[in-house]
């Protein structure tokens, strides 16, 4: 069975070929695949991924087989303003590119490479629009199944896992029994630290890492522990996800139109049950330009200062950006306040 040169069937080869040469690039435009590739950024990215990094040839994975899994995979996320396919590609992407990091060369093996790929790929599949909190108050059957406990991220896991069990699917039907085992616990591991009740404890352990940072001579970073490894991984990951703001700006702004629509929906949805609107969900208050500097302030800005300390000095452009941008959202604050899209 043969598949397309770029993995997905699409009549702008040329130019979805062009852009994909830029997939080690941060800030790749995950929008304009998503349009190249005739709405299967997903399934482009994560193959041309696997190329990259020759994971087809070191697991003995079929391209029909891998395309069958991404297709499905892709097809499995909603269509919601922001937790969509565009945003598990992005994510993906911006994965692949922190892998790549000096400070990380050689640290990881093959197997934990394609574990963070793939966990980043599944990590927010059939993601409803809707958080936690709001599943748990509307006792929704996920809350129910999952005992309120992380329960959107083990709903991501459960799925992708499923969606293995098809012979046609199943991308590591090659690998050991041992692999399997090491490779699930490891995606496990990587998607429910995507949890943002985690990012606290995340964040701290990283900092203490980061001051009892060993590296060898060409500082490189040394990981002895199976907990310090999975560690990394799982701070690599919850910075991809949270990597919106270090984006060049017209990426981001595009971003943060997705999340405010998504985060509307779900107040509206709160209005209509007579719940509580939860905070930033109410359109008719919307104070887009403050939220975004008080998340980059108190969230995403102390994460990527950490991770910038860590593989210092491969991070520091990204830093340089995400302040850039805060700086622009805090000058719109002053100014008389006009819609983040404009
Ligand atoms: C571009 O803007 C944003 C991008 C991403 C995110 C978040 C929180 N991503 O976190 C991953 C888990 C997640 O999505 N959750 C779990 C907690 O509740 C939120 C939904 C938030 C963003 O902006 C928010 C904050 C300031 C105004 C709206
Ligand atoms: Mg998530
Ligand atoms: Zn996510």
């Amino acid at each position: 069975v043969s598949v397309p040169e770029l993995g997905v069937e699409t009549s702008h080869t040329d130019e979805l070929r062009s852009l994909m040469s830029h997939i080690n690039d941060w800030g790749l435009d995950t929008f304009r695949i998503e349009d190249l590739s005739c709405q299967r950024p997903l399934t482009a990215i994560t193959y041309k991924i696997f190329q990259e990094r020759f994971l087809l040839r070191t697991y003995a994975i079929e391209p029909h087989t891998l395309i069958s899994y991404l297709l499905t995979l892709e097809d499995h996320y909603q269509q919601v303003p922001y937790h969509n396919k565009a945003h598990g590609a992005d994510v993906c992407q911006s994965m692949h590119v922190l892998l790549n990091a000096s400070a990380l060369d050689g640290v990881f093996t093959d197997l934990e490479i394609m574990s963070a790929i793939f966990a980043s790929a599944v990590h927010d599949v059939d993601h409803p629009g809707v958080t936690n909190q709001f599943l748990i108050n509307t006792r929704n059957d996920l809350a129910i199944m999952y005992n309120d406990e992380s329960v959107l991220e083990n709903h991501h896991l459960a799925v992708a896992f499923k969606l293995l069990q098809a012979d046609e699917r199943n991308i590591f039907s090659n690998l050991t029994p041992k692999q399997i085992k090491t490779l699930r616990k490891m995606v496990i591991d990587m998607v429910l630290a995507t949890d943002m009740s985690k990012h606290m404890q995340l964040l701290a352990d990283l900092k203490t890492m980061v001051e009892s940072k060993k590296v060898t001579g060409n500082n490189i970073i040394m990981l002895e522990s199976y907990d310090d490894r999975i560690q990394v991984l799982q701070n690599m990951i919850h910075c991809a996800d949270l990597s919106n703001p270090t984006k060049p700006l017209d990426i981001y702004i595009k971003w943060t139109d997705r999340i405010m629509e998504e985060f509307w929906r779900q107040g509206d949805k709160e209005r209509d049950l007579g719940l509580e609107i939860s905070p930033m969900c109410d359109r008719h208050v919307a104070s887009v330009e403050k939220h975004q500097v008080g998340f980059i302030e108190f969230i995403v800005h102390p994460l990527w200062e950490t991770w910038a300390d860590l593989v210092y000095p491969d991070a520091s452009a990204i830093l340089e950006t995400l302040e850039q941008n805060r700086d622009w959202y805090q000058a719109r604050l002053s100014s008389p306040s006009s819609s983040s899209s404009t």
